[in-house]
């Protein structure tokens, strides 16, 4: 992963829990990063201990962890630097998320380490669409859940989401019902 993504799980917990917190998920992370750097490629791994350590230290999933990053995600990388390629990406929720694949691919151009997940929408309605989520990453669906969330309050739009399938249940891939109603 991008250090912008280690970048911000660490601001989405100091602005949150504060500096000394993300010392201690860090230790106990045995993480000894410094400082993360946004255009620098780091392991996985990394991320996972990040989530596990923060789930143990703050007491809360790290499913929880995930879907708060998910829902943080949309807005940390639209104030840092991103919110143009962004907003180039769709003005509703079901047209972002249609485009999701081109803006990944728009940034791997730039950035060739990037491994984006691919996202497909099938069963398109005025209110509602599936969402196919597939990645080489185990484990992240709860962020999916959380960027979804992201993406509705980005849009001004109510959004329900629901997992429908998951490679947990030896499904190729995972699977969201999405229903969205703009406000
Ligand atoms: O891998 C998985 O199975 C789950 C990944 C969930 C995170 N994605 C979220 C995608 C997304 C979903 C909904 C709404 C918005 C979303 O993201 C928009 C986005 C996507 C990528 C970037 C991005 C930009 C630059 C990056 O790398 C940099 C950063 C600074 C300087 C140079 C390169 C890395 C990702 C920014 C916004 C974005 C992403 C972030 C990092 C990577 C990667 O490092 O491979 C791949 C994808």
């Amino acid at each position: 992963m991008y250090g912008l993504v280690n970048k911000a799980i660490q601001d989405m917990v100091c602005s949150r829990f504060g500096e000394q917190t993300w010392k201690e998920i860090k230790h106990k992370a045995e993480v000894d990063v410094d400082v993360f750097l946004s255009m620098e490629g780091y392991p996985d791994d990394i991320t996972h201990r990040l989530v596990k350590a923060a789930s143990t230290i703050l007491g809360l999933s790290s499913a929880e962890i995930m879907q708060a990053f998910g829902e943080f995600w949309v807005e940390y990388t639209a104030q840092e630097g991103y919110g143009e390629m962004m907003d180039m990406s769709g003005d509703t929720l079901p047209e972002f998320l249609e485009n999701l694949d081109n803006l990944h691919a728009r940034v791997g151009v730039s950035f060739p380490k990037l491994q984006p997940p691919s996202f497909e929408c099938t069963d398109v309605e005025e209110n509602s669409l599936n969402l196919h989520y597939r990645s080489s990453r185990e484990g992240l669906s709860p962020m999916i859940l959380g960027l979804v969330k992201g993406l509705g309050a980005k849009f001004d739009t109510k959004v329900d989401i629901t997992q429908t399938q998951s490679r947990d249940e030896h499904n190729e891939h995972d699977e969201f019902l999405i229903i969205y109603k703009p406000n």
